[in-house]
């Protein structure tokens, strides 16, 4: 981790606007000057990258196609391709020796290649930020389930490079071809660039049992194995083992608090937690958590990856369930509960709340689609730490189906039935 790399753009430090070369033929240096105010710096490097349109100013059709592989170029990850959606762009201004010419900026997508034009406003913010921003590019993940292989993919999809380590290859293998399919899912969208899309990303990923290889290159880990917290600190103790001293390291847990998980580490302050939803490539949202520990540093480098990762983060301290489960464990129990009571029938309590409080799914559905395992976990732990609290008493229905082994859509059956007629 750590700021952009050197980049052939250069930037006024008077007022951030973009500085143009300029050749002093007396002293035969090459400077940079801004267009704005009057700064004039002699150039570090006497070379320069020129991306040049060859027609007219406005014809992105003919940009140079080799762009993304020019080394000097900058990256924004505050961007989205109007194409594909990933956020792995490379900019450059337009080529123009006329000194009134508008500062228009030009993009090229790194996943897809698909070429771009922007406002000038949009611009100047896109440049402040991208120079800003902590660079997170090594991202491994600890744990190839449905959570783990979700954030693998999007992290790949988005340009980073990407380690999906698991205990076994059979995990591993079912990881792959869960993440193809979805990939699948993303690229027929894509027409003709589909194809390469779905390649370039799985080039991205490597699979791997080894926790020194997961560790060893990562500026960010972010685990998502089971739920438990020895299991889990022993992880982490491994990690940062072989981790450099600027790794990130970050859970993806649900239920457990933070700061526990990353209690024994010898730096607490580079741990924080990353809290994504299932299904990870649709859901929008990130939780990004702030143990007890966790410094500024570290948790803006989260806020930005999550942003990166093309996620809106909310911010939220070490606290159960942190926002949305804390919200919607209360509420899928009392569903069940109202079901129970006899009050309404689970397939009313669904459609109620699709069309009555635009939910994508009822809560039934939606505790089947997590698992009722999950569920029951999730509620019984929070149960037994705060015993008084009544929404967080056990659910008879939900107890009942766990022990009949029907926890939802992926046993083939929980409060409905998915098995294939
Ligand atoms: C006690 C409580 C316990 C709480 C447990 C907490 C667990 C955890 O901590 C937090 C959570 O996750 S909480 C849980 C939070 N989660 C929620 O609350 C989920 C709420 N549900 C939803 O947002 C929507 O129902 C879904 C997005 C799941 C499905 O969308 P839909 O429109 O209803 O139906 P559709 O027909 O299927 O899909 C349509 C299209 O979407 C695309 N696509 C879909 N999946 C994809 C994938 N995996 N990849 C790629 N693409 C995917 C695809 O293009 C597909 O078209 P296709 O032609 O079929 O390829």
């Amino acid at each position: 981790m750590g700021v952009l790399d050197a980049v052939g753009i250069q930037f006024c430090n008077e007022c951030n606007n973009m500085l143009y070369p300029r050749e002093d033929k007396v002293n035969r240096v090459l400077l940079y000057q801004c267009r704005n105010c009057e700064l004039n710096v002699e150039a570090e490097r006497p070379c320069i990258y020129v991306n040049k349109l060859i027609s007219t100013l406005n014809e992105v059709k003919q940009i140079n196609t080799d762009v993304v592989m020019d080394p000097t170029l900058p990256t924004t990850s505050h961007i989205n391709c109007p194409q594909c959606n990933a956020n792995q762009a490379v900019f450059f201004q337009s080529y123009s020796t006329r000194k009134d010419a508008k500062m228009n900026l030009f993009y090229v997508c790194k996943i897809c290649r698909y070429k771009w034009t922007c406002s000038k406003s949009m611009n100047s913010r896109l440049i402040a930020v991208s120079l800003r921003s902590l660079k997170v590019q090594n991202v491994s993940v600890v744990g190839s389930g449905l959570m783990g292989a979700g954030i693998a993919q999007v992290a790949a999809q988005t340009g980073h490079n990407v380690v999906l380590n698991d205990l076994n290859d059979a995990a591993l293998g079912k990881a792959q071809k869960g993440i193809e399919k979805s990939l699948g899912r993303v690229a027929k969208k894509m027409g003709d660039e589909g194809a390469k899309f779905i390649e370039d990303t799985m080039s991205r990923i490597t699979f791997t049992t080894s926790v020194e290889e997961t560790a060893a290159n990562a500026d960010l880990v972010v685990e998502a194995i089971v739920e438990n917290l020895a299991v889990k600190q022993k992880l982490f103790a491994d990690l940062e083992a072989g981790a450099s001293a600027k790794c990130i390291l970050a859970t993806n847990t649900s239920s457990l608090p933070v700061s526990a998980i990353g209690a024994n580490l010898k730096d607490t302050t580079r741990f924080g937690g990353l809290h994504f939803f299932n299904p990870v490539p649709m859901m929008k949202l990130l939780e990004v958590i702030k143990a007890n520990d966790t410094s500024d540093e570290v948790f803006q480098a989260m806020l930005d990856w999550g942003k990166a990762m093309n996620k809106t983060t909310v911010k939220c301290i070490d606290t159960p369930g942190f926002i949305v489960n804390r919200l919607l464990v209360p509420y899928l129990m009392e569903a069940i509960r109202l079901v129970e009571r006899g009050h309404a029938t689970k397939e009313d309590v669904d459609i109620a709340m699709k069309l009555g409080a635009g939910h994508p799914m009822g809560p039934l559905q939606l505790a089947d689609y997590v698992g009722l395992d999950t569920c029951k976990f999730i509620l019984d732990g929070w149960h037994q730490e705060y015993p008084d609290e009544p929404l967080f008493n056990p659910v008879e229905t939900l107890n009942k189906l766990n022990e009949e082994g029907k926890i939802g859509m992926k046993s083939g059956e929980g409060f409905y039935s998915y098995k294939k007629k």
